[in-house]
């Protein structure tokens, strides 16, 4: 989107009750910025252009007639990063449902188109339809949206494959495992948000797709849902609906089975390699339960104590996610009660995983990285790690100390993954990519983020460990990673109008870029650099530089003080999912993180005249706090 001229509305300060503060966006709201004049912010796709339009319904393009709206507004908004997530059930304050049966239908419809697009672009040879498999989690919006994405398909013209209960990443494998490979492939599931909410996750044999074409899919459906509305003709009528149910996850639970009685290769017991192990499992109530009765169960272990594994779409317990507080404490009392060697803990829709180990000892964010680094740096010397820039310092130390180098780069598992394939591509060998919040890929598992691959890789180590004699359990890997003194995570809301939030975001991110840069915030730098394999981590964060699909402007600051010398970072983005800046801190000092805090609040927020459209209520706490 271009700068835009519009003239923000003053909002109301939730803190303070003030409104009739003057206007101080001047017409043009990036003027004061050389950096930003100009130039175009890459929010919002293009508009197709009639002919794109008319590829896609082979005539003329009724669509482009159709003014956008405020509801086109809100569908458009349903793009969150690399999905789409919306509230598909009343229940929650202040927010109305705008993820209903009919824009899942429009969405799908869209996605469906674009596949075959896709595939006539790069010329693959059309042999019938476009074949689609669907999967989801157990939310309870799940069976009603199912039959809409089915009807949007179906309108598209797709033979629909419908795996019922499925994980993200099997979504992904269905395309690839030669049995099925279908074109492409939808998971509906919102991750780790409450029970209203609900998503789409899309996926092609090459991946999943990125922000800027989800961005596309949901630029069509908002104006082919107007067009709908208003009663224009833009297709054929829809098609009897015939999905075909398919048993994918058996398939994929052999998959994962066979690859660890391979690569563990026990020399008395091949098919049952994991007698011995108690395992527990921790599933949330999402997805992930298959693992327990369909991988571990059948490999030997005794599985006895594990927690949640029935699907319940209202998780009951907790929130199926390895970053939450609650998921990880009842694992860790079940691993300790039972005597187990390993607890698991799965997000909703199994990309994301964290582990126990028999000590207890929560091992997930930097942890589970240093883990996972450990392994494949034996298995890869020298190979570089990429993850995301929240990771720590010692984090960075304890990869080099195993011969590894650490690309620190963009939050968002989908530019973690995307930075180690481009990497490889220019002949950095990496095999590792990993966000803090779990989500981790491998190049050996077409790069694909898989909460239940990663703890395969975690399981075959743990024994292999004990076939070489070894007692320690896997906790004993990363027994030299420091935990970082401090740490914070702070957020700031966006008070704009919803249309205006990601502008806003912009806006504040780049305006403290600016300060930091003019050296108004004594002993702040901007960490970046051009360089991806420097053995004291590097970070590529230009947010400007075309050749990277930037969904969300961030950076990375590192801090020092006359006393300390550089003690630690802070780091400040948009948030992909809501309206709302992150604001993340690590410090080596007692105090660090607040001192940061101060700094950010005296030195940027109170001067900055932006202060009246983000709520700083919880950075102004945090640095009075103590
Ligand atoms: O921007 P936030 O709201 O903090 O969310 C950011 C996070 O969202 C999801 O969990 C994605 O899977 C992560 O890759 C991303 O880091």
């Amino acid at each position: 989107m271009a700068a835009s001229s519009t003239l923000y509305p003053i909002p109301r300060c939730s803190t303070c009750s003030r409104n009739n503060a003057p206007p101080i966006f001047p017409a043009n709201p990036f003027k004061r910025f050389s950096n930003l004049q100009d130039r175009p912010f890459p929010l919002h796709a293009p508009r197709f252009s009639a002919g794109a339009s008319q590829a896609v319904s082979g005539g003329a393009d009724p669509w482009t007639s159709v003014s956008a709206d405020e509801e086109e507004d809100s569908i458009r908004r349903l793009q969150n990063g690399t999905d789409v997530r919306g509230v598909a059930l009343e229940g929650e304050k202040g927010r109305s449902v705008d993820l209903t049966p009919r824009v899942a239908e429009a969405i799908a419809e869209c996605f469906a188109e674009w596949v075959r697009e896709s595939l006539r672009r790069e010329g693959t040879p059309e042999k019938g339809k476009v074949r689609i498999s669907f999967g989801r989690d157990p939310r309870v919006s799940g069976p009603r949206l199912s039959t809409a994405v089915f009807a949007g398909l179906a309108r598209a013209g797709c033979i629909v494959f419908d795996m019922g209960l499925a994980t993200t990443p099997a979504c992904f494998m269905s395309t690839v495992m030669p049995q099925f490979a279908y074109d492409a492939s939808i998971m509906m599931t919102a991750s780790h948000l409450p029970y209203t909410r609900n998503g789409l996750k899309f996926f092609t044999k090459k991946g999943g797709l990125n922000a800027s074409e989800v961005e596309e899919i949901c630029d069509r459906a908002a104006r082919k849902y107007t067009a709908k509305k208003m009663g224009i003709q833009y297709g054929g009528s829809v098609p009897s609906l015939t999905t075909n149910k398919v048993d994918f996850m058996s398939a994929y639970a052999e998959h994962l089975r066979t690859i660890i009685k391979e690569r563990i290769n026990h020399p008395t017991h091949y098919d049952t390699p994991l007698q011995g192990f108690k395992i527990i499992v921790n599933a949330g109530n999402g997805s992930g339960g298959f693992f327990t009765w369909n991988v571990l169960d059948k490999l030997g272990a005794d599985t006895f104590g594990s927690l949640h594994l029935e699907p319940d779409g209202m998780f009951p317990n907790h929130i199926p996610n390895p970053e939450d507080a609650t998921a990880m404490s009842l694992t860790r009392a079940a691993v300790l009660r039972n005597e187990a060697d390993l607890g698991i803990v799965f997000d909703t829709d199994v990309d994301r995983s964290g582990v126990v180990d028999s000590s207890g000892t929560a091992i997930n964010g930097d942890r589970l990285i240093a883990l996972m680094s450990s392994i494949v740096l034996k298995e890869h010397p020298g190979t570089t790690v990429v993850t995301d820039a929240r990771a720590s310092v010692a984090l960075t130390e304890f990869i080099a100390a195993r011969g590894g180098h650490h690309c620190l780069y963009r939050v968002g598992y989908r530019n973690v993954i995307n930075k180690g394939v481009q990497l490889n591509k220019d002949g950095v060998e990496t095999h590792l990519m990993m966000e803090t919040t779990g989500h981790g890929a491998l190049k050996e598992n077409y790069f694909l983020d898989d909460g239940a691959y990663m703890v395969v890789k975690i399981i075959i180590e743990m024994v292999r460990m004990k076939l070489i004699g070894s007692d320690e359990g896997i906790g004993s890997l990363i027994r030299e990673l420091k935990d970082p003194v401090e740490s914070a995570e702070l957020r700031m809301n966006i008070l704009t109008p919803p249309k205006h939030a990601k502008e806003m975001g912009v806006r504040v991110v780049e305006t403290l870029k600016q300060y930091i840069e003019e050296g108004q915030l004594q002993g702040w730098h901007l960490d970046a650099c051009g360089d991806c394999w420097v053995s004291d981590g590097c970070l590529i964060d230009l947010n400007d530089d075309s050749a990277v699909d930037i969904d969300a402007r961030m950076y990375r600051v590192r801090v020092s003080d006359e006393v300390h010398g550089q003690h630690g970072w802070i780091h400040i983005r948009q948030s992909v999912h809501n309206p709302n800046i992150a604001v993340n801190m690590q410090s080596s000092v007692v105090g660090g993180c607040q001192a940061i805090a101060r700094v950010l609040r005296d030195k940027f927020l109170l001067v900055c005249g932006l202060e009246e459209f983000v709520d700083t209520s919880q950075i102004y706490k945090y640095a009075s706090s103590g």
